[in-house]
């Protein structure tokens, strides 16, 4: 899961697009921490920003901003699924032909392979990094180019989009811009990945509106945005300057099953998808476990319990209606550190396992001489859950159950997690016990499928179109066609080269955060923000376009 975000201010004269992007990315964070970046447009040139690590380091907690005029853009964040950690698959991408396109995905493609071939064998566009969503953009570009026109219309941008969806096979939900012409937003046939688009009247031109298109709905209202919707699978969504939006059903929708994931662990429990209410979502969860637990422990077991202690900070909403539910103390024995982020997103199993210290530590009285219901969101590789029951033993709880709010994770999730390989899942292969056994638990329970189905169901407000969840990690059905081959494909990948490896485009950083040129050189190039030379490779930070070639002439 990345996060994604487009804005077009209703005032084309405004500068401010990459000031309000800059915001929405703080709302959208949680997304993904390796990587952020924004693009703007102003006089029909492209100012871009993007580099590893999150929106305040990139953006020096806003000092780069400065150099991203403009009345529109992009912005995304990366958790990579696809590729490499490199900076130069930080997003949003940009191809120069046709007419300047700019994009930001969110999603995962199984079918890479065919697509570079049809790239370099037919469309003979070059491909500069390792990077799926590099992919998706060219053949979207390659699609308007065919066309052959000096200038597009919204027309030909939802014919272009047609090549998008014949050709990738996967989940996306991707924001674009066309320079000087306007902003773009759709998503896959099935609705997995989310976005949703708002609007707003403009404060500095009397009677326009500003439109702004995000992953969740929690980015659009603290930006004042209202009027929020979704948009559909198999939909696309254009917004030429001055306009109002266009909307077109590009495919017919395959289904409306978005992942399940989403209401588990990745979205905002204050956003709200495809009609569904997370953080309610997350409430019924905690109620169905306790169902759950009632039965595997039955009356005597539960008696037993002491207290209810959330494992901070996904868990701690189904925690509660949980605790409440089998009439326990819920008790926040955890304490998170403020200025840890999510372990799960980081990109290395040490760097995740030293984490989870970091990041929690247990009150001990509160543990010391109790039976504890502890509870999770999920268990995947099982780093969190392992080091917390370690945790409590050494603060001496005498009985340790651990429970998780969705199932067993047990097959890789091929639309957004960076999971390549079924051996890392903690409950591959293994039965609940041997998992308890790996977590040093007493007892591990988990969800049911059909019960968390239900659970995000049931936390639909009004009229959720969803017809079912993506729930392919939980059991290996997936909501698409996988090619044969992708999950050798996918375990040769991971053992054949180092996850992290750098890309083929990389330049050695001095510093922490790695940066690179991302494309050739720039036409023109910006006063650096006052970085020592060394500085400036952390970030690309270029100025694209030139005067005749864009829809602003
Ligand atoms: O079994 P694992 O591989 O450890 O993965 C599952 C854990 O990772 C996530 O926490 P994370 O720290 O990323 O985020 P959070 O603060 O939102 O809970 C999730 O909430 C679980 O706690
Ligand atoms: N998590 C995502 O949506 C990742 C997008 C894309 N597959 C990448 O790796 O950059
Ligand atoms: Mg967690």
């Amino acid at each position: 899961m990345c996060g994604v975000a487009a804005l077009l201010l209703g005032d084309t004269k405004a500068t401010t697009a990459a000031v309000e992007l800059h915001e929405s990315l703080y709302f959208l964070q949680h997304r993904g921490q390796d990587a952020a970046g924004i693009t703007s447009c102003s006089n029909g040139r492209v100012y871009q920003c993007k580099g590893n690590g999150t929106a305040s380091k990139v953006f020096t907690e806003g000092l780069r901003l400065q150099y991203l005029p403009g009345y529109m853009g992009l912005g995304h964040l990366r958790y990579p699924t696809a590729g490499t950690s490199s900076a130069s698959e930080a997003q949003p991408f940009y191809v120069n032909s046709p007419y300047g396109i700019s994009m930001s995905v969110n999603g995962n493609l199984v079918n890479t392979q065919d697509l570079c071939n049809f790239l370099d064998g037919e469309a003979r566009r070059h491909v500069n990094s390792d990077s799926d969503s590099e992919l998706l953009l060219n053949i979207f570009a390659h699609g308007l180019q065919k066309l052959g026109k000096r200038r597009a219309n919204s027309e030909d941008i939802f014919t272009a989009l047609g090549d998008v969806y014949s050709m990738c096979q996967g989940a996306f939900a991707c924001t674009a811009m066309i320079a000087g012409f306007g902003i773009l937003g759709f998503r896959d046939a099935n609705g997995i990945r989310p976005l949703c688009l708002g609007s707003r009247p403009s404060t500095t031109l009397p009677g326009a509106t500003d439109y702004f298109m995000a992953s969740e709905s929690v980015a659009l209202k603290q930006l004042g945005f209202r009027d929020i919707i979704d948009v559909l699978p198999g939909q696309a969504v254009f917004i030429e300057k001055g306009q109002a939006p266009i909307m077109r059903q590009i495919v017919e929708r395959r289904s409306y099953t978005p992942d399940c994931f989403e209401m588990v662990y990745f979205a905002r429990p204050d956003s709200c998808i495809d009609g569904i209410s997370v953080y309610r979502s997350r409430q019924n969860m905690g109620v169905k476990l306790a169902k759950k637990i009632r039965e595997v422990l039955g009356e005597d077991g539960v008696k037993d319990i002491d207290a209810v202690i959330p494992v901070p900070e996904t868990s701690n909403i189904a925690a509660v209606s949980l605790a409440n539910e089998l009439g326990k103390p819920y008790v926040t024995a955890l304490i998170k550190n403020r200025y840890v982020h999510r372990t799960f997103l980081l990109p290395n199993q040490a760097l995740r396992q030293k984490s989870v210290r970091r990041k929690l530590s247990p009150i001990e009285s509160e543990f010391r001489g109790r039976n504890l219901i502890i509870v999770d969101d999920s268990l995947v590789r099982g780093t969190t859950s392992r080091e917390i029951v370690q945790m409590a033993r050494e603060a001496g709880a005498t009985r340790v159950i651990f429970v998780s709010c969705s199932p067993e994770c047990t097959h890789p999730h091929i639309y957004g997690i960076d999971l390549a390989d079924p051996a890392d899942l903690i409950a591959h292969g293994k039965t609940t016990q041997e998992v308890a056994k790996y977590i040093h638990a007493d007892e591990v329970i988990f969800q049911g499928l059909e019960d968390l189905k239900d659970a995000c169901r049931e936390a639909a407000e009004g009229t959720s179109q969803v017809e079912d969840f993506e729930v392919g990690v939980f059991c290996g059905k997936y909501v698409t066609d996988v090619p044969e081959g992708y999950f050798a494909h996918l375990s040769e990948l991971r053992h054949g080269k180092p996850a992290q490896k750098a890309g083929m485009n990389d330049v050695p950083a001095g510093g922490d955060e790695v940066g690179v040129v991302s494309s050739s050189g720039p036409l023109n190039s910006l006063p650096d923000a006052g970085e020592t030379p060394d500085r400036r490779e952390d970030v690309s930070l270029y100025n694209f376009g030139g005067e005749f070639a864009s829809h602003e002439k």
